[in-house]
């Protein structure tokens, strides 16, 4: 019954969606890496709440570091970030408390917590958990921007409306990860992004939620990393890109549409740009292997629309132990995606920094960023 992930520097997650707070600890980190707060806050901003199309509970997520940090840089102890939770409303959890809500969490945790489960907001297996993992994902990215890697995502799916994708190479890939750093919707297109906009308020009007496909590109991670079978990258990155509430399916590179080519049209050929080895496609999405390959790390993350809707729906009350209608009250985001792009961005950073550790070399170089100035041996 443990909630942590990673074997060299590792993260345990806690806090309920009601409780008092929720927060990470993350344990492993080096000595001395000046942290980017500022980059934090930025990543912790794009997660938030906003306007029609997310939900009513307006959170301030103020990043409280309360330990493994001093005077400006980890202390290498446990590191433990603490959000508080400030605008919970349990008492729309109250009436229908023992009334399972379709497709959350309320009955796999009844049933596996006998009970005991914090009803409350979903507790523990609240999307709202999210919010330290974009806080220490944050920590992960600032250290793989050292090394030049960068990642973004973008809504390439909404229902029915479909965003720019990727392009095929780095190049294209570098400029597009640029454009969404600053999107306060993360979409390539930004007309398509305001009719999915429209499309999430028009859900909302109808009692509905809507889900759709996340796509993400990581840049500049070198080749090698990963390792053969239980720790491919693949294997890593789904690991946590599953761990996020709502995630419903993973593919990498062409995915599933690999069932629709032949080897002469999925095989990604090799070729020497500036002396470099690359492929000219990337159908493989930068994993051979389990192993990178240099060329963009490419993947998909499908969200499902958000279970909390208006609608009457039928349920089983817990008390009576008969089928029951159940209308919901409380505050809802209509769409998850535009939230959660921020939060695959986090989970690939996690993962990208778990498999660098995993080499020596990566190991040695992550500990060489840390500043060893206050060090009276050196
Ligand atoms: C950022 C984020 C926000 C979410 N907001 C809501 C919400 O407002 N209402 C809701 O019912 N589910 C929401 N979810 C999804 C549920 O937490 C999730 O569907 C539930 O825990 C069941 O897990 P599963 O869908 O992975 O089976 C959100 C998820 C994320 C990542
Ligand atoms: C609070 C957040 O999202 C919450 C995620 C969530 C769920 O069931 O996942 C349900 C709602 O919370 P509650 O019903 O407790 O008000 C959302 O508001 C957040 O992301 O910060």
């Amino acid at each position: 019954m443990k909630n942590t992930f990673g074997s060299n520097i590792q993260y345990t997650l806690f806090g309920e969606s009601h409780g008092e707070a929720i927060g990470i600890v993350i344990d492993g980190l080096p000595a001395g890496i000046a942290l980017d707060l500022d980059l934090m806050e930025r990543q912790m901003e794009k997660r938030k709440a906003k306007g029609k199309i997310s939900t009513q509970r307006k959170e301030a997520d103020q990043v409280k570091i309360i330990s493994g940090y001093f005077n400006g840089h980890t202390s290498g102890t446990p590191l433990t970030i603490l959000i508080e939770n400030t605008n919970v409303r349990s008492q729309d959890y109250a009436r229908t408390q023992m009334l399972l809500r379709p497709s959350h969490a309320d009955y796999s945790a009844h049933v596996k917590y006998r009970g005991f489960e914090d009803y409350r907001g979903g507790g523990h297996f609240s999307g709202r958990l999210t919010a330290p993992i974009v806080a220490a994902g944050s920590i992960a990215m600032q250290i793989l921007q050292q090394l030049g890697v960068q990642i973004a995502t973008h809504i390439e799916k909404l229902h029915d409306l479909e965003d720019v994708r990727f392009g095929q190479t780095i190049e294209e890939v570098e400029t597009q990860i640029a454009y969404l750093q600053d999107r306060s919707f993360p979409t390539l297109d930004e007309t398509c992004g305001k009719a999915m906009i429209e499309k999430i308020e028009a859900c909302a009007k109808q009692k509905d939620s809507v889900g759709g496909i996340l796509e993400s590109a990581a840049i500049h991670v070198p080749a090698g990393l990963g390792e053969p079978f239980f720790d491919s990258i693949e294997s890593i990155l789904a690991h946590l890109l599953f761990s996020i509430p709502a995630v419903k399916g993973v593919s990498f590179g062409s995915g599933f549409d690999f069932a629709n080519l032949y080897g002469s049209e999925a095989n990604d050929a090799f070729a020497l740009k500036e002396g470099k080895i690359v492929t000219k496609s990337n159908h493989n999405g930068g994993i051979n292997g389990g192993i990178t390959n240099g060329m963009p790390i490419h993947l998909h993350t499908v969200i499902k629309a958000t279970p909390s809707i208006y609608q009457e729906q039928d349920s089983v009350d817990l008390q009576s132990g008969k089928e029951a209608k159940l209308t919901i009250k409380g505050r809802h985001d209509p769409a998850i995606l535009h939230r959660a792009a921020v939060v695959v961005d986090s989970m690939i950073a996690i993962g990208l920094l778990e498999a660098l550790c995993q080499q020596e070399a990566g190991l040695a170089l992550i500990k060489q960023m840390s500043s060893n100035e206050r060090g009276m041996i050196v």
